[in-house]
């Protein structure tokens, strides 16, 4: 637990619980021991606290300080602290690999640090919905001041080994053999005074300025932390470090109670153990095919079709996890931009050298000898399959072949080829080298090894793989479906876009449903809808009601504003006016690129380009363009859509429109809506219950399988706030499924044609029951 050795005078205290070095209430009596041990010793004159294996420890462990033994951990805890702190002989950490939380504490609490060039540390305590609550949030501001140590405690963020030193975090950087140097180190430091090395008995370098300090971060943290009471709680505890140090710790005590008792922390901390969680699928049909049972495919290639932006987003994503691709794309300008795309990115993060494992080609045939390809061309079902049949007459055939669609339908994409068991979907989400989520699809042939090579693939490349079962839209954009629609019914009956959005942004969404999709790109969903006839591109279908399709309710108005050329911000035309736009941005919208500094007008341009998206997609994608105003636009201005909501280029604040107002406006007259005022409390029941209603029906399907598959989708793919655990946790935990199937009963009985609103039979069933999410197909919960 912590192994005691001597060094002549050095006692060396090396903690071994692998393989994180967490500290449980065991390892801490270990250390409370070795240290009792060491300073009876008159043979010792100075001790090394280090970590056995590949790290310093991690923190306290979790599940210890979540279940019943936390009072013991906490008492051990505190009880190495003062130990640490008030040692008469020098205390060195030699820190290596991640000292986190307690690990780092206990690393502040000593008199003297050295790390290797690679360690980390970090107080992530605010990512569990706490705080670092064993001296960090009293030491650190001691060392960086009030100011820094708000910064670097509510982000959580990794400090490395170098920052650590300038910060003065650490006392110097070790190149060699790290507990040799530490010994040496502690032996050359034995007998100096220790006063002046206790970080308690410092003055925090910022004092007199700490409520300007706090005044000052107030605002971005309350905006970052989006409804978080965690990062706030962390501010008023770095707060108090200005107070006598005793003061300060009894107050981080106070602080730490009030959080670990919250809901939010046991959310967050659902969160964490939810992430590494679904990492142990099962089969949602078969529980027989499991991460246990079914072994992956070694995919050391992979083939990328469709060099866009998402293509382009899975290639980088795969080169930083080493794997050798093969980039084809029949379009060369579009291919070289992709390249030069990839280039930067990496080099942006210093991995220009991943660029010599990218093979980038026109022609299918150098995909003849890789162990997977991901198709990524345009959402279109014919496309897709055109493909696949080339893919399967081109690869090996053992090669696994997956798409990244973000609806279709897999089993008609496997159809394509003679492989449907190695067919599988991959759903990336955009930017895919930077968004954590990979939603992976099996199709009704697809083999359990296809599917194990995709969630395999997922960690290799450093994603949160859920597995899924295969229908329109699959489980993300499935339930954004209700939640979607319940926005647009809920303008037609009086609000503005803004108000949904506020609403919902209010709640923790980074982004509201009318922002979301002008960032998406209104045409999307609206080419979706074309493709399933329930709009076509020239308005509503002949003979067919303006608020009904297939006998449920519609509502046309993003139809309406695709029509008038509305696309979102891409087109610089969206939902909401931007506070910067000046009125002859209204017109029209121009591309210079900049190579040649040529300019276009987007509108010319569209009329030359096989479709929109292909267009979009194009210059979204271009590193060498650059979307501008142009006060000429004012000549052509009888060309110009009005805009729903306007983004200055390069700036994403959007304002109301205006324009697009008189537009509901006008809409509700025609149809004989009247409007009335809505609390943003409806508008969240009705956006998010029938999102989760729909979870309920994705769950009893056998869509996914567990409650924490979909909060996993939609913290990681839909920025469902973290502090509120996801999505069904949120539901069954903070609001009680009997509160949301009695509100859903209510909206549903006053708008009985808003079929999302009528409660899932499996919602009815728990609470008739009594059942739990949590225990829904769930075996190895740790929670
Ligand atoms: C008055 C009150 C006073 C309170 C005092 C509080 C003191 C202190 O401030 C509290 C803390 O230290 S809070 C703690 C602060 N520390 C943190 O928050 C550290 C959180 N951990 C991490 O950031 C990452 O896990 C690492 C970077 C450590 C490793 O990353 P990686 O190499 O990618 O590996 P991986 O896949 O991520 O994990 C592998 C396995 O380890 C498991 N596990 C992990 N940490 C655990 C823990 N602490 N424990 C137990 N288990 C932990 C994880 O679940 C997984 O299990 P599975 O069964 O295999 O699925």
């Amino acid at each position: 637990m912590a192994e005691y050795s001597t060094y002549g005078s050095v006692a060396v205290l090396q903690v071994n619980n692998p393989p994180l070095n967490t500290f449980t209430r065991h390892v801490l009596q270990a250390l409370v021991s070795g240290l009792e041990r060491a300073q009876r010793d008159p043979a010792v004159r100075s001790i090394v606290i280090a970590g056995k294996g590949p790290t310093f420890p991690a923190g306290a462990d979790l599940e210890e300080l979540l279940g019943t033994a936390a009072a013991p951990l906490l008492s051990n805890l505190r009880m190495v602290d003062k130990h640490v702190d008030t040692c008469q002989k020098p205390i060195v950490c030699a820190i290596h690999g991640t000292a986190l939380g307690g690990g780092f504490e206990l690393a502040l609490a000593s008199h003297y640090r050295l790390a290797v060039p690679s360690a980390t540390l970090s107080l992530p305590e605010v990512h569990l919905g706490m705080l670092p609550g064993a001296g960090g949030t009293q030491r650190l501001p001691r060392v960086v001041g009030v100011k820094s140590a708000i910064q670097l405690i509510t982000s959580g963020q990794d400090i490395k080994a170098q920052q650590a030193l300038t910060l003065g975090l650490v006392d110097k950087i070790v190149q060699g053999d790290l507990l040799k140097e530490a010994v040496s180190f502690a032996r050359s430091v034995e007998g100096r005074p220790l006063e002046d090395r206790r970080i308690s008995q410092r003055t925090v370098p910022d004092a007199d300025k700490v409520d300007e300090v706090v005044e000052a971060t107030r605002k971005t943290i309350l905006r970052k932390a989006r409804g978080a009471i965690a990062p706030l709680t962390c501010v008023q505890a770095i707060q108090a470090s200005v107070l006598p140090f005793a003061a300060g710790m009894a107050r981080e005590a106070d602080l730490m109670t009030y959080l670990m008792t919250s809901w939010q922390a046991a959310a967050q901390q659902y969160v964490f153990f939810s992430e590494r969680e679904v990492r142990q699928w099962s089969h949602p049909r078969d529980k027989h095919i499991n991460f246990r049972t079914a072994k992956p495919t070694v995919i050391k290639s992979v083939g990328v079709v469709g060099a866009g932006t998402m293509g382009a987003g899975i290639t980088i994503s795969l080169l930083q996890a080493g794997l050798k691709v093969v980039l084809l794309e029949v379009n060369k300008k579009q291919l070289d931009k992709a390249i030069a795309v990839i280039q930067k990115t990496l080099r942006q993060k210093s991995a220009s050298q991943k660029m010599s494992q990218l093979t980038t080609t026109m022609d299918y045939s150098q995909l003849s000898d890789v162990d997977m390809v991901i198709e990524a061309v345009f959402e279109n079902l014919r496309l897709k399959k055109e493909v696949f049949r080339k893919l399967d007459v081109i690869t090996k055939p053992q090669a696994v072949l997956a798409s990244n669609t973000s609806g279709l339908d897999i089993d008609k994409i496997a159809a394509a080829t003679k492989r449907p068991d190695k067919v599988v979907g991959t759903h990336f989400f955009s930017p895919a080298n930077v968004m954590r989520l990979l939603e992976n699809i099996y199709g009704k042939k697809t083999s359990a090894e296809t599917v194990a090579t995709v969630m395999q693939l997922a960690t290799t490349i450093g994603k949160v793989g859920v597995l899924v079962g295969n229908c329109a839209g699959f489980v993300g954009n499935r339930m954004l479906g209700p939640y979607r629609s319940e926005a647009l019914f809920l303008l037609e009956e009086g609000v503005d876009p803004q108000d949904v959005d506020r609403a919902i942004e209010e709640f923790g969404f980074p982004m509201g449903p009318f922002r979301m999709t002008d960032l998406a790109g209104n045409d999307i969903g609206w080419r979706r809808r074309i493709e399933a006839r329930l709009t076509t591109e020239h308005g509503p279908p002949p003979d067919t009601p303006a608020l009904y399709r297939r006998g449920d309710r519609y509502c046309p108005l993003p139809d309406m504003l695709c029509l008038q050329g509305r696309l979102g911000q891409k087109t610089g035309a969206g939902c909401m006016m931007l506070q910067e736009a000046k009125d002859d941005l209204t017109e029209n919208i121009y591309i210079r690129f900049r190579t040649d500094g040529s300019v276009f007008d987007l509108r010319r341009l569209l009329a030359h380009t096989k479709t929109l998206e292909e267009l979009i997609l194009d210059l979204l994608f271009a590193d060498d363009c650059a979307l501008l105003a142009h006060t000429e636009a004012a000549l052509m201005s009888h060309h110009a859509p009005s805009m729903c909501n306007r983004y200055d280029p390069g700036s994403r604040t959007a304002l109301p429109d205006p324009v697009v107002l008189q537009m509901i406006q006008d809409y509700r007259q025609e149809h004989g809506f009247k409007k009335r005022t809505i609390s943003s409390q409806e508008i969240v029941e009705r956006c998010l219950y029938s999102l989760i209603n729909e979870g309920f029906h994705v769950l009893d399907e056998g869509i996914a399988s567990r409650a924490l598959d979909i909060d996993v989708i939609y913290l990681f793919g839909y920025g469902w706030p973290r502090h509120t655990g996801g999505p069904m946790y949120y539901v069954e935990r903070v609001i009680g499924l009997e509160k949301l199937l009695r509100s859903l009963e209510t909206y549903s009985a006053r708008y009985p044609n808003h079929s999302h609103l009528q409660p899932s039979p499996l919602l009815r069933d728990m609470v008739a029951k009594g059942g739990s999410l949590a225990a829904l197909g769930t075996t190895d919960s740790k929670l």
